[in-house]
C-alpha cells in the first residue's frame, strides 16, 4: 500500500500584478477600446511551492479590493473555496465606485458591491483551484466534477473596427484591417474562419444606425448560408426598434443580445417577437434571475465567470437556467488565455450548453503564457494537464506591468468613450436607446 504525499496547500502568498495588454481599435456602442486594456493577473502560492493562476479585470476599482481578499487569502487552504465568499462579503466596497455608476465599458449590466467583489473573487477562486489542480495532479474540471466534452466550441467576435487607432496614439499594430461597412464585416468573418475555424459569427452592433448593421448580417447570412449569428447592440435600441430588428433578421439570427436595455424593455421585446433575446446586460447576478426569467424577458444567460464570481457560480448559474429552461452560453471581455482556459474548463462541465461561447482572445495579440491557447475547428481543447494546463511568463508579464507601471494613468481605467474623444472631440456616450 503506498502512502499518500503530504502536500501543504496553505497559501503563503497572493502576488497581484496589473498589466496592460494591447487591444485594437474595436467600435461598440459607448465609442472604441483603448489602445491598451488593464487587466489584473493574480498568483496564488501555496507551502508546498505551487503556484496558481487567475485573471481578472484591472481596472482601478477591482484593484483597491484585490488587495484586502489577497490579504485575507494568506493563511488559508486553496481548497477552501467556500471561505472565499464569506470573507469576501466582509471586505467593505466603497459606494462611490458603484451606486448610479456605470460600468468602465458600459457594456457589463447593473453595478453592486457584491458584483465588484465577486469579479475580483473570481480571479482568486480560478487561481486557487489551479493551485489544486496542479497541486493533486488533475485538471480544473475535473475538481468540478469533470468534462462532459471533449472541446469547447467558441464564436467568432466581430466587431466594427478601424485599421488604426488614431494618428499620435502609441499603440501595436493588428493585421486585420478596417470594417465598417457589411464587405468589411463579411471580410472579418472570413478572417476568422481561415485562422480559428470558427462558424458561429456575432457581430457587435449598436455602432451604426440598425439599417446598417441589418445589412452587414445580411451580407453575412449569404457569405455564410446556414452559420448561427448573433447581434449585439449592448441595450443601444428601443423597444420598437428591437423589434423592426428581429422582423427583418428573424430568418437568419440564431439570438438578439440585449437589443434593449433592462429587464422590463427586454420582456416587452421577447413578448412580440419569436427571436430568441440573449443577455450579458440584465441578468449579471442572481438578484436579477427571479424577474427575467418569470417575465421570460431572456431565453439565453451568457455567463461570466469573472462577474458570477468564478468557475463553481457559474455551474450553479448553469443549473438555474436548465430548471427554468433558458440556455445559457458565455459572454467575454477583453481577456487573455488564463481566462480563456478557465472559461474552457468550466464549459466542458455543462451538460447543456447549447450555443458557442465568445471569446475576445483572437484580438488579444498579447498575452502572459509560455504558449498561447489555439482554436482547432471553431474549438478550444479541454486541457487534461493538471490545473488549467497554462504556464506564466514571468518576463512576458513583467514586460507588461512595466507598461501599466509607465502609463500616466490614462489607461488603467477602461474608458471607451475617451478613447473615443481622441477621434472625435465631441463625442459624449450616447443616450440610451441611441436607436
Ligand atoms: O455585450 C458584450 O458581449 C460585451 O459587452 C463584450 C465586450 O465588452 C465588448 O462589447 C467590448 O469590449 O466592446
Ligand atoms: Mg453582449
Amino acid at each position: 500500500m503506498t502512502t499518500p504525499t503530504s502536500r501543504d496547500l496553505t497559501v503563503t502568498e497572493v502576488r497581484l500584478t496589473p498589466i496592460l495588454v494591447a487591444d485594437p481599435p474595436l467600435l461598440n456602442t459607448q465609442g472604441v477600446h483603448q489602445p491598451y486594456t488593464p487587466r489584473l493577473i493574480v498568483e496564488v502560492v501555496t507551502a508546498d511551492g505551487t503556484t496558481g493562476l487567475g485573471e481578472t479585470y484591472g481596472d482601478t476599482k477591482y484593484l483597491d479590493l484585490a488587495r484586502p481578499l489577497a490579504d485575507r487569502l494568506v493563511g488559508r487552504q486553496v481548497g477552501e473555496l467556500n471561505r472565499l465568499f464569506t470573507e469576501a462579503d466582509e471586505v467593505a466596497v466603497d459606494a462611490s465606485q458603484v451606486s448610479g455608476q456605470v460600468d468602465v465599458g458600459g457594456l457589463r449590466g447593473v453595478q453592486t458591491a457584491d458584483k465588484l467583489r465577486l469579479s475580483v473573487l473570481s480571479a482568486f477562486e480560478v487561481a486557487c483551484l489551479d493551485a489544486l489542480g496542479k497541486s493533486l495532479g488533475l485538471p480544473v474540471h475535473a475538481l468540478l466534477g469533470g468534462k462532459v466534452r471533449d472541446a469547447v466550441e467558441y464564436s467568432a467576435y466581430l466587431f466594427y473596427k478601424w485599421a488604426d487607432h488614431p494618428d499620435g496614439v502609441t499603440a501595436e499594430k493588428d493585421d486585420w484591417g478596417a470594417a465598417v461597412d457589411p464587405a468589411g464585416v463579411v471580410e472579418q468573418a472570413r478572417i476568422f474562419t481561415e485562422r480559428y475555424g470558427f462558424t458561429s459569427f456575432k457581430l457587435k452592433g449598436g455602432v451604426f444606425p440598425p439599417d446598417e448593421e441589418i445589412a452587414a448580417v445580411r451580407a453575412l447570412a449569404a457569405a455564410f448560408p446556414g452559420h448561427p449569428l448573433r447581434l449585439d447592440p449592448n441595450g443601444a435600441w428601443s423597444v420598437e426598434t428591437s423589434l423592426k430588428v428581429a422582423g427583418e433578421l428573424g430568418d437568419v439570427l440564431e439570438y438578439l443580445e440585449d437589443p434593449a436595455l433592462g429587464t422590463p424593455a427586454m420582456a416587452e421585446v421577447a413578448a412580440r417577437t419569436g427571436v430568441p433575446l440573449a443577455t450579458n446586460m440584465c441578468v449579471t447576478t442572481f438578484a436579477e434571475i427571479k424577474e427575467a426569467f418569470t417575465r421570460g424577458a431572456v431565453q439565453v444567460v451568457l455567463s461570466d465567470h469573472h462577474y458570477w464570481g468564478g468557475l463553481r457560480n457559474t455551474q450553479q448559474l448553469a443549473a438555474i437556467c436548465r430548471t427554468f429552461g433558458v440556455g445559457v452560453s458565455m459572454h467575454s471581455n477583453t481577456h487573455l488565455g488564463i481566462s480563456l482556459a478557465a472559461m474552457t474548463h468550466v464549459a466542458a462541465t455543462v451538460p447543456d450548453l447549447h450555443h458557442a461561447c465568445d471569446s475576445h482572445y483572437p484580438w488579444q495579440s498579447e498575452d502572459v503564457l509560455t504558449e498561447r491557447l489555439t482554436f482547432e475547428n471553431g474549438a478550444v481543447r479541454v486541457s487534461d494537464a493538471p490545473g488549467l494546463g497554462v504556464e506564466l511568463d514571468r518576463d512576458r508579464l513583467e514586460v507588461l506591468h512595466q507598461r501599466w507601471l509607465d502609463d500616466d494613468g490614462s489607461l488603467r481605467d477602461r474608458d471607451d468613450a475617451a478613447a473615443m474623444r481622441v477621434a472625435d472631440p465631441e463625442w459624449v456616450t450616447p443616450a440610451v436607446p441611441r436607436w
